[in-house]
């Protein structure tokens, strides 16, 4: 469905995402004027202002909300907006793009714009993690840790190499905590790293979480299994490899809820430090509708 010429666009842009955005932003604004449509370009300048400027956007009138950043920025759009009849699209601008990936957002700047007003608006599933939704993952144990460790000096100079270098620094903090993990059939289980997808890649391309799907009702957990940082690296060296994680090292099960308990360790959700255990994980279906790549 083209849907040009229509109502007014709430573009939330973070100007430092993934170092320097400015210009990128300034493109995109001049790209959708340019195909008659007006745009209110709302520049992020701290933490919250993106889930502020979503929070408002049902009275400000637009038909089509863009996030325009990395994942953290659309993390908040989306806690800003759900639940909303509103369509939401994005512009990858961040650091890691995970989501872009996912779905199959192009980095081009106009051929995202183009697909957020071509693009098919589709309901999509979203976690709830404590009081916070996620679009792509939540995290509990190691990956959080390197989430929480990450210097964002760094990260605006080097990029990924920051979360290189947090991940080696989580990985020699010491021994991993037990993470105590209740199903909602009532299962409880117990492993030193959670991770739960609602879309199959995480840091990039790689997958642990392959069976999760945005349009289906469930998350997917991969609990891994077994104590020990060596015993960890070789879990993570297979994700990197492309290989399935066997049963011993790694239960995966799709899931609607899960409580999750494990001494104050940290919790990620969409990349960015999110607190700490105990917290209830789960689904909400259908409280978003996102514009994505036909067939994505
Ligand atoms: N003007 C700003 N100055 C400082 N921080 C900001 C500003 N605008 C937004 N932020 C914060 O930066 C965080 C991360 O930004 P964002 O996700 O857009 O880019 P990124 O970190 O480069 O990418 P990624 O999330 O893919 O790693 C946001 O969650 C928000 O808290």
């Amino acid at each position: 469905m083209h849907r040009k010429n229509q109502g007014r666009i709430r573009l939330i842009a973070n100007p430092i995402a993934g170092g320097n955005a400015r210009q990128k932003i300034d493109q995109a604004a001049a790209w959708l004027r340019r195909q008659g449509r007006e745009v209110e370009v709302l520049l992020t300048g701290a933490r919250g202002d993106a889930r502020e400027f979503a929070r408002q956007a049902p009275q400000a009138g637009c038909d089509l909300v863009i996030a325009a950043g990395g994942d953290g920025t659309l993390n908040e759009v989306i806690n800003g907006l759900a639940p909303s009849a509103i369509p939401l699209a994005f512009i990858p601008l961040g650091t890691t793009n995970v989501f872009a990936l996912e779905v199959g957002i192009p980095f081009d700047i106009e051929a995202a714009c183009r697909i957020a007003l071509e693009g098919e608006p589709r309901p999509v599933c979203l976690g709830l993690a404590g009081d916070t939704r996620f679009l792509l993952m939540a995290g509990v144990g190691f990956d959080a840790d390197a989430v929480f460790r990450v210097s964002s000096k760094l990260k605006r100079r080097t990029g990924k190499f920051a979360y290189l270098v947090s991940a080696v620094s989580a990985l020699l903090a010491g021994p991993f905590a037990p993470i105590e993990v209740e199903t909602e059939q009532g299962e409880r289980l117990r492993g030193y790293n959670l991770v739960v997808g609602n879309g199959r890649f995480y840091g990039g391309r790689f997958s642990i979480t392959p069976g999760a799907s945005l349009y289906e009702d469930t998350l997917e957990a991969c609990l891994f299994l077994r104590p020990g940082r060596l015993r960890f690296l070789g879990s993570a060296l297979k994700i990197a490899l492309g290989a399935r994680l066997p049963a011993e090292e790694a239960r995966i099960f799709k899931t609607r809820h899960l409580e999750v308990a494990g001494a104050g360790l940290a919790v990620q959700i969409d990349g960015d430090f999110h607190g700490r255990l105990p917290m209830t994980i789960r689904a909400l279906p259908g409280e978003l509708r996102m514009v994505l790549p036909t067939g994505a």
